[in-house]
């Protein structure tokens, strides 16, 4: 009698494959003792981010009841959390974030907790539009905590990360603008290779550039993350064996910071909310804004000395502020933060009628 053909059953594994399987602290309000355990350890929890600088910034910032606040990066929440707990109810709160997969699991949480529409504002927006956030409104404080959330960087689904296979996207709201992948194909060499250098400093800029260009006009992908990963380490491959593989990660993590910084446009954007920063303040408003590279500090520090200079700002941060080494091995993700901060003097900027320029009355 002919057998019957059964298929063998696949072994799944007692480990989970997915994300979403993989970390229970993806649900934290659930998984409560797990979660504290992965503190305690130095590490950041799976779809939670770690506040930096939170002392420092409430210390600074000496938040009122009744005050009107922005954090213009809401991300996990963290630091907004601590600025309701300050506004004890009184007052507003104003967040934004670009995007629009975390900041509603955001908004959920905080409402849960307490913070409704009454005390607290969630706009998805670039903070490049912070005078359109709430038109009219003058804030006496506003946060900006740049760059990308531990939610955003562990999802292999974003592709922030060459550490774990995923599509090579790195757009902070998927909806809008082009994946990374696309940008390297409409990129030449040279503009490639300029890009790098400009927006991580790197140093094997046109050996990177000609590897990826090689590989796609051999017809080959950079479609995933592990795709330019290998490209990158490929192009390092001339240097010797016991400085690459360091040489490589280095190399791995600039790429990707450069590329990220170009898809979402992160110092136009900065730059614009830099500029239309002093016009949404209240004379004394204060400002707090945490950086996690040179690029982005420099853009910050021109910006506010220059605008001290002309008397906009009466006061301003003359040494960077670095999170505690404390608060550096709780959360190592902390250690390449700078934070600068300014306060806005009682000059107010005006535009002349008709000519656009800028004048400052007091
Ligand atoms: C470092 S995280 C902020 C974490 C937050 N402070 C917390 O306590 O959870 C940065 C956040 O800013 C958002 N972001 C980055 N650039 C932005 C922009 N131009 N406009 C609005 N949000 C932006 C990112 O999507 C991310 O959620």
């Amino acid at each position: 009698m002919e057998q019957e053909h059964k298929r063998r059953v696949r072994y799944k594994g007692t480990h989970p494959r997915k994300y979403q399987e993989k970390y229970k602290e993806l649900n934290p309000e659930k998984y409560q003792r797990d979660v504290e355990k992965i503190l305690q350890q130095g590490k950041t929890p799976a779809g939670m981010h770690i506040p930096i600088c939170v002392e420092e910034i409430l210390q600074f910032f000496d938040i009122q009841p009744g005050q009107i606040g922005l954090d213009a990066t809401l991300g996990y929440g963290g630091h907004s959390r601590r600025m309701l707990e300050k506004l004890g109810g009184q007052g507003h709160l104003y967040a934004t974030d670009v995007d629009p997969i975390e900041s509603e699991k955001t908004r959920l949480r905080l409402a849960q907790l307490g913070y409704g529409p009454e005390i607290l504002t969630v706009r998805r927006m670039n903070f490049a539009d912070l005078d359109q956030v709430a038109p009219g409104v003058a804030y006496d404080f506003v946060l900006a905590d740049l760059g990308v959330s531990s939610m955003q960087i562990d999802n292999p689904a974003r592709g922030f990360t060459f550490k774990q296979e995923g599509p090579l996207d790195l757009r902070l709201d998927p909806t809008a603008g082009v994946p990374a992948a696309q940008r390297l194909r409409e990129l030449s060499r040279e503009e490639l290779a300029a890009m790098l250098v400009e927006n991580a400093d790197e140093p094997y800029a046109e050996q990177i550039a000609a590897a990826v260009r090689a590989r796609l006009r051999k017809g080959g992908a950079i479609e995933t993350t592990r795709e330019l990963a290998e490209t990158v380490a490929g192009a390092l491959c001339f240097l010797p064996p016991r400085e690459r593989k360091e040489a490589e990660k280095k190399a791995c993590q600039r790429t990707f910071q450069a590329l990220r910084i170009d898809v979402n446009n992160e110092f136009e954007v900065l730059y614009r909310f830099l500029e239309k920063l002093p016009g949404v303040l209240k004379p004394g408003g204060k400002v707090a804004v945490l950086t996690f590279h040179s690029g982005e500090d420099r853009l910050v520090k021109k910006s506010f000395q220059a605008l001290a200079r002309q008397g906009v700002y009466c006061a301003v941060a003359k040494e960077v502020i670095r999170p505690s080494a404390q608060e550096c091995v709780k959360n190592p993700r902390a250690r390449s933060t700078k934070m600068r901060w300014a306060i806005r003097g009682g000059l107010r900027m005006e535009k002349t009628e008709g000519t656009g320029e800028e004048t400052h009355r007091v």
